[in-house]
């Protein structure tokens, strides 16, 4: 899946790290968590914990949204075959689905298309009556795949508040609370819209700590945030709504609209949501293979956040410790961390993204013979069109032009003319950012 390589397989403990890598992607596979949590046994369908019959159903209709989600689609095609009656998602990259109709969007700013889908996804939901399946599929990505602008809002008035929200450095939970009160299906209603029907909503995190609710802006989950949350997300981080925006936020704050439904509301009488992978299944899976290369690893957290290049500098210690007293872990040992690590552009910016600014800062602070490789699941680092880097301290030779590049958000150019980014096109997954450090046996 790493497509370049053989190149960066510069040493053993390149080779173990790129493995855990791969490992941790590919059980991330929207196909291998989808089956590991769904299983078909004749008329009875096992999700998680619930269990459907098939046969009290007139139809099952399967639809959604998300970077991940025509994985995760076809592999319901595959356990359900023509038990599905009618379906239809909308995806970043274009996916071959049977029954389902996959609509391909745009991502991050919702457009036109992506609002003509969503529109005809409402349509299925809305004829959904108390004999119907929904199985609701939802991914990363899917608050800007799965768009309808509510009353009278305008799809420009979407993507100009997104737009404020993401470059305002705004967290996730609270960009999506505003999302869910601007929308006809986010925050739960889309469990309102589809009722009486049973509604099993099948969803892969991308979110750090796997609020259900946050996930694509949890349509098919019940939402704890108001009109008033939404509107005090503008105040907070110093940004300005269109008026339109904040007129629509008022009227919902004074009671005008309905807010999104509660967790006591009845439309989730007959809603269950099961979280079908996230980024400690790519963790475990990393582990599992280091393990099998004689590596000791030690998961340390699934939770990483903050800025990549300060992110890296306490891993990397936590590799000098273990190389220096044989703790936390005794070498040779991999270290596992998961997350989602952010960069704040100063300047003008140049290529790259967290991951690649967490492996270059990490060469420069690493005192030691660690490998460190970090990577975005979805195989896009930030902007960039690689999915992270893989380095040891020989990167950095150069320290002055190193040092440069870090400062000038510019990781990414950098490394590329080092031989040290990975490359593995878009994954079809989207579980956040890996980071692994391979620390070897001081004494061979
Ligand atoms: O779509 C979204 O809201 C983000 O990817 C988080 O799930």
């Amino acid at each position: 899946m790493i497509r370049n390589r053989a190149a960066l397989a510069a040493s053993p403990a390149h080779e173990v790290a790129l493995d855990c890598i791969e490992a941790a992607v590919d059980a991330a596979a929207p196909a291998v968590a989808t089956r590991s949590a769904i299983k078909r046994d004749g008329a009875t369908l096992t999700i998680g914990e619930a269990t459907y019959d098939l046969d009290s159903y007139s139809d099952v209709v399967v639809v959604g949204g998300g970077k991940a989600t025509g994985g995760v689609t076809r592999a319901l095609e595959s356990i359900l075959g023509d038990a599905i009656s009618d379906g239809h998602i909308v995806v970043k990259q274009a996916v071959d689905t049977d029954t389902v109709r996959s609509s391909v969007g745009d991502h991050p700013l919702p457009s036109d298309r992506n609002v003509e889908a969503t529109t005809d996804i409402l349509d299925a939901v809305d004829d959904a009556d108390e004999d119907t399946l929904v199985l609701f599929v939802l991914t990363g990505g899917a608050s800007a795949l799965l768009s309808a602008p509510a009353g009278e809002l305008t799809l420009d008035d979407l993507q100009t508040t997104t737009d404020r929200l993401l470059s305002g450095g705004v967290p996730i939970g609270e960009i999506n609370a505003v999302r869910k009160h601007l929308s006809d299906l986010k925050g739960g209603q889309i469990a309102r819209r589809a009722a009486p029907a049973t509604v099993a909503g099948l969803l892969l995190s991308d979110v750090v700590g796997n609020d259900l609710s946050t996930i694509g802006s949890g349509p098919s989950v019940p939402d704890e945030t108001t009109y008033e949350d939404a509107l005090a997300v503008f105040d907070r981080y110093d940004l300005t709504p269109p008026p339109a925006v904040r007129k629509h936020l008022e009227a919902g704050r004074d009671g005008e609209i309905p807010e999104t439904p509660f967790p006591d509301d009845p439309a989730f009488d007959r809603v269950t949501n099961l979280l079908v992978g996230d980024n400690a299944t790519a963790l475990e899976a990393a582990a599992d293979v280091a393990r099998e290369a004689g590596y000791e690893p030690l998961v340390l957290t699934s939770r990483l956040r903050g800025e990549a290049r300060e992110v890296a500098k306490p891993l990397v210690a936590i590799a000098e410790e273990a190389t220096a007293a044989g703790t936390p872990v005794q070498p040779p040992a991999v270290l596992l961390a998961g997350g989602e690590t952010t960069v704040t552009v100063t300047g003008d910016g140049g290529q790259g993204g967290p991951n690649q600014e967490f492996v270059l800062s990490g060469a420069l602070t690493h005192d030691g013979d660690a490998v460190i490789a970090a990577v975005d699941t979805d195989g896009e680092d930030g902007s960039s069109d690689v999915a992270g880097a893989v380095a040891d301290t020989s990167v950095v030779d150069d320290r002055e032009r190193a040092r440069d590049a870090l400062l000038a958000n510019d990781a990414g150019s950098y490394l590329s003319e080092a031989g040290a980014t990975i490359e593995t096109g878009p994954t079809g997954t989207n579980v956040n950012d890996v980071a692994v450090i391979v620390v070897p046996d001081p004494d061979t």
